[in-house]
């Protein structure tokens, strides 16, 4: 079922101007630009192709470049759309698409949002992770900045070469943890196109404001050091203090020239992320996705389960496997807002067990992450759980904390194995599972498994899509839930208010946000989450959430008396082509 979701400035307070109206305007005034010929037509931000209207093509020199008929964005959105479904595979339609969006952006977001839920798995995960192992095979434009060591002299010129001027969004990857997939080099370039792909579709940032950015500081991965078709700097990664002076002079550079951009870190490793994310959270506006972006989303969908089962989530029992900065950062968000609801801290981390793969995190372990150290359970509580070994595996976990939320972000396949989650049901009939490790090929158990375990009575959701179940005569819907539900909210938030900051209130008002659009949580029935063709609705409730707390934190940069949901609203790009006028070239 699917629920409409009231847009959004019907839905927030404040007067009733016509917010559409206002942006149809803008979109009616011309755009005065210094371009013309081919010049103009290969110009990504600008080519409209064969909506040029015959004014244009006179003004701008382009008669007899394109074909005699004048045709509308939605004409060549069908042309598009037919030719994309001539495609039998999905890593062509990625390049298909990728072509489209190298070529025209307005037409190539056109497309993507008259097809949200059948494009977004080709422009985004799952199919994003094969073109960044097989990017250099794929390779056919530039596209965003490559800031590789060998340049680390030039950095500032390389930022200068960058084609979009006023950029507000960045997202910034070194490749070496893409999704589940370890490290790809500059392969990891694919995630940041995708991830501001989503920017624009879902959060209605303008694609002239954002910018992917790849660290190039060589690859440790064997494959592709020797595929001769590797288009990277061919050489072992750069570490510790070689890797830290590095990553702070690029964003130092990228500081100096756009001060007020958002910055995104995207899938480093673990070792790198957190660390990075405490250096910068105070320095710069920007966030983690993989822990903040992550937590945000799991938290969301855990708030709507529980509004819907009429609980809160203090009171559930949480398992972990994986507990990398992903999960931990997961956990920390939970623990958060049990504390919220009324737990002392030390309560509430008693909830929430950890489990790697040396077993669940307890006391005294040896060589446990700073971040590790905080989510360990006592060894008084564990010390009759454990097996043969010393260890406390994850079915231990299972039989004696007897959690009522299993969540996977252990990029292990196949490890929430029927014994699991049988163990889990038995002590719980309604078990909340969310493996989310991506891409598809790396989640802990596939939906239908775990449905079938629990005959019907787990709550599921999983990082990566997945088709609805089928199970004895009845549909169950998987809810995706992965961090797109939030970052472009976010984006478009901190865009709206102009903080300068990211703060945790900011994170946490994003839950709550979501969980507020949960078709589940407002019905008691239907998908956790909504559907993706509401998802700009949903990024705009999250946006007005996210500024409003940034302005209670004191990050927010807005002009007094400007109207939250306009600012929101007039932000909002959509892809539409705009007049033309020559400016003198
Ligand atoms: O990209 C995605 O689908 C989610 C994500 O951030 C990750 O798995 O690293
Ligand atoms: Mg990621």
């Amino acid at each position: 079922m699917s629920v409409t979701l009231r847009p959004v400035a019907d839905t927030l307070r404040g007067s009733k101007t016509t917010n559409k109206n206002m942006l149809m305007e803008d979109i009616k005034r011309p755009l005065y630009i210094p371009y013309a010929g081919p010049v103009l037509l290969e110009t990504s931000l600008l080519n409209k192709g064969s909506a040029f209207s015959e004014e244009e093509r006179v003004a701008f020199n382009l008669a007899g470049l394109l074909p005699e008929a004048i045709e509308t964005i939605e004409e060549q959105a069908e042309r598009a759309y037919l030719q994309f479904q001539s495609f039998s595979n999905d890593m062509d339609k990625h390049i298909y698409l990728r072509n489209i969006q190298d070529t025209n952006e307005t037409l190539f977001y056109r497309l993507v949002n008259n097809h949200i839920t059948e494009m977004m798995p080709i422009i985004y995960t799952p199919t994003v992770g094969q073109a960044c192992e097989q990017f250099s095979n794929i390779y056919r434009r530039a596209r965003g900045l490559m800031v590789s060591y060998p340049n680390r002299h030039r950095i500032d010129d390389i930022l200068n070469n960058a084609t979009r001027h006023n950029v507000r969004v960045i997202v910034i990857t070194d490749g070496e943890r893409i999704l589940g997939l370890g490290d790809q080099g500059i392969g990891g370039m694919g995630i940041p196109i995708g991830k501001l792909s989503l920017y624009t579709s879902c959060g209605g940032i303008s694609p002239a404001y954002t910018l992917p950015i790849v660290l190039d500081v060589g690859t440790d991965n064997p494959q592709r050091l020797n595929d001769p078709m590797y288009m990277g700097w061919r050489n072992k990664r750069i570490s510790g203090d070689e890797y830290n002076e590095f990553v702070d002079d690029v964003l130092s550079a990228v500081q100096r020239r756009w001060p007020n951009a958002l910055v995104q870190f995207e899938d480093f490793a673990q070792k790198n992320a957190m660390p990075l994310l405490e250096r910068y959270k105070d320095r710069l506006c920007c966030f983690n996705d993989d822990i903040q972006g992550t937590a945000a989303v799991t938290v969301g969908s855990l708030l709507a389960a529980c509004k819907a089962a009429g609980t809160q989530l203090k009171e559930q029992t949480i398992a972990f496997l994986g507990a990398g900065s992903a999960g931990c950062g997961i956990a920390e968000a939970i623990i958060a807002q049990m504390v919220s609801e009324g737990l002392e801290d030390h309560q509430a981390r008693e909830k929430v067990h950890m489990v790697d793969r040396w077993g669940l995190l307890q006391d005294g372990m040896q060589n446990l992450l700073p971040f590790q150290q905080k989510l360990t359970q006592c060894l008084e509580k564990t010390q009759s759980w454990c097996g043969d070994n010393g260890a406390v595996s994850l079915l231990e976990v299972m039989e004696h904390a007897k959690p009522t939320v299993l969540i996977g972000v252990s990029g292990a396949p196949g490890l929430f194995t029927e014994e699991v989650i049988k163990t889990m049901h038995k002590h719980y009939p309604r078990p909340i599972v969310f493996p989310l490790s991506n891409p598809t090929s790396r989640v802990e158990a596939i939906p239908e498994d775990i449905l079938r375990w629990t005959r019907g009575q787990a709550l599921v959701a999983t990082g990566s899509p997945f088709n609805p179940v089928e199970l004895e005569g009845e549909v169950f819907p998987i809810a995706q839930c992965n961090n797109s539900y939030i970052f472009p909210g976010i984006g478009l938030g901190v865009l709206a208010c102009n903080a300068d900051r990211v703060t945790d209130g900011m994170l946490m008002a994003s839950s709550r946000a979501l969980a507020e659009c949960s078709p589940l949580a407002i019905d008691g029935e239907g998908a956790l989450l909504p559907p993706l063709e509401q998802i700009q609705e949903v990024s705009k409730q999250i946006a007005f959430a996210v500024a409003r707390a940034a302005m209670t934190d004191g990050v927010a940069k807005m002009i007094k008396n400007v109207d939250l949901k306009d600012a929101i609203e007039r932000q909002f790009w959509q892809p539409e082509y705009r007049d033309y006028k020559r400016t003198s070239f």
